[in-house]
């Protein structure tokens, strides 16, 4: 597992860009045939990716943790973004087709990875999200275009898209993950404009649907001292509590937001008028 140390507001002053990558960009998530995790300081947060081609992959219990298990102290959030797949949790079989999601709980021992039926089919790409957990709740499947839905923001200012509120305090329950998949409408390039921070929890974002040659300009750092990042399809970004969130494609696109700290108040946030950002 790849670990990396929390970032402070200071920090982020006189960074270049490769600099601010190296903090909050993860890239190289998704490569066929493994399961490749990236941890933080920030919230203790995990993201992965799983690619199974051919052979099942498991999810290993990285020396990191200290586990037997990867679930031993942990819950997990899964979003397939790649082809069909599957994924067992000891024993029990669960079909996520694209845009499905799996909270998987606590003290699962043996979760694996693995591809839908037909030959030559696009394998799945399992997005993985975890943080640790005090108390099990159970797993529970959702499909593509389940969970709350909000229909947010307007194509005059380019930012119409439906928020798919997954794992949250009024639909499938765990310990401190609040997961969810937002999809710009076509036409349509903003995600969270105005911006905001929640100072009480880290948030991850994996954008997917990302044509190839798009980029999703995502703007990081502190309101009034913003940097950006210059995303690609299937890059995740980690942003710290104190972090604004906030990302214009070239093109519509996806991503999965997930989050993990002291509360799962999806309301807990603090926002900043699009005229105060600096
Ligand atoms: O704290 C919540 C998160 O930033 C996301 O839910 C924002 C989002 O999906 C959107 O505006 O489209
Ligand atoms: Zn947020």
């Amino acid at each position: 597992m790849q670990q990396r140390h929390a970032t402070s507001p200071e920090q982020l002053l006189g960074a270049t860009s490769q600099e601010v990558r190296d903090r909050f960009l993860v890239a190289d998530l998704f490569v066929p045939g493994e399961v490749r995790l990236t941890g933080t300081e920030h919230d203790r947060v995990v993201v992965g990716g799983a690619v199974p081609v051919g052979e099942p992959l498991a999810l290993p219990a990285p020396a990191e943790l200290r586990a037997a298990f990867f679930l031993e102290r942990r819950e997990l959030g899964v979003v397939n973004v790649g082809g069909p797949g599957v994924v067992t949790v000891d024993g029990d079989v669960y079909d996520l087709a694209h845009g499905a999601c799996l909270y998987v709980g606590r003290g699962a021992r043996e979760v694996l990875f693995a591809g839908g039926s037909g030959d030559g089919a696009e394998p799945p790409a399992f997005y993985l999200f975890s943080a640790p957990a005090h108390v099990t709740c159970p797993t529970v499947l959702t499909p593509p275009g389940g969970g709350t839905v909000l229909e947010l923001g307007d194509p005059l200012t380019s930012n119409r898209r439906s928020l798919h509120q997954i794992v949250h305090e009024g639909g499938v329950r765990s310990c401190q993950i609040v997961l969810g998949v937002t999809r710009l409408h076509p036409g349509s390039m903003w995600n969270t404009m105005p911006a905001h921070t929640h100072a009480r929890r880290t948030e991850c974002y994996l954008y997917f649907d990302v044509p190839d040659d798009a980029r999703v300009l995502h703007l990081c750092g502190e309101p009034r001292e913003t940097r950006h990042l210059v995303v690609g399809d299937r890059e995740a970004v980690i942003a710290p509590g104190w972090s604004v969130h906030s990302g214009v494609g070239t093109a519509a696109y996806a991503f999965v937001w997930a989050m993990a700290g002291e509360n799962q108040a999806f309301d807990d946030m603090d926002g900043f008028p699009v005229a105060s950002l600096r």
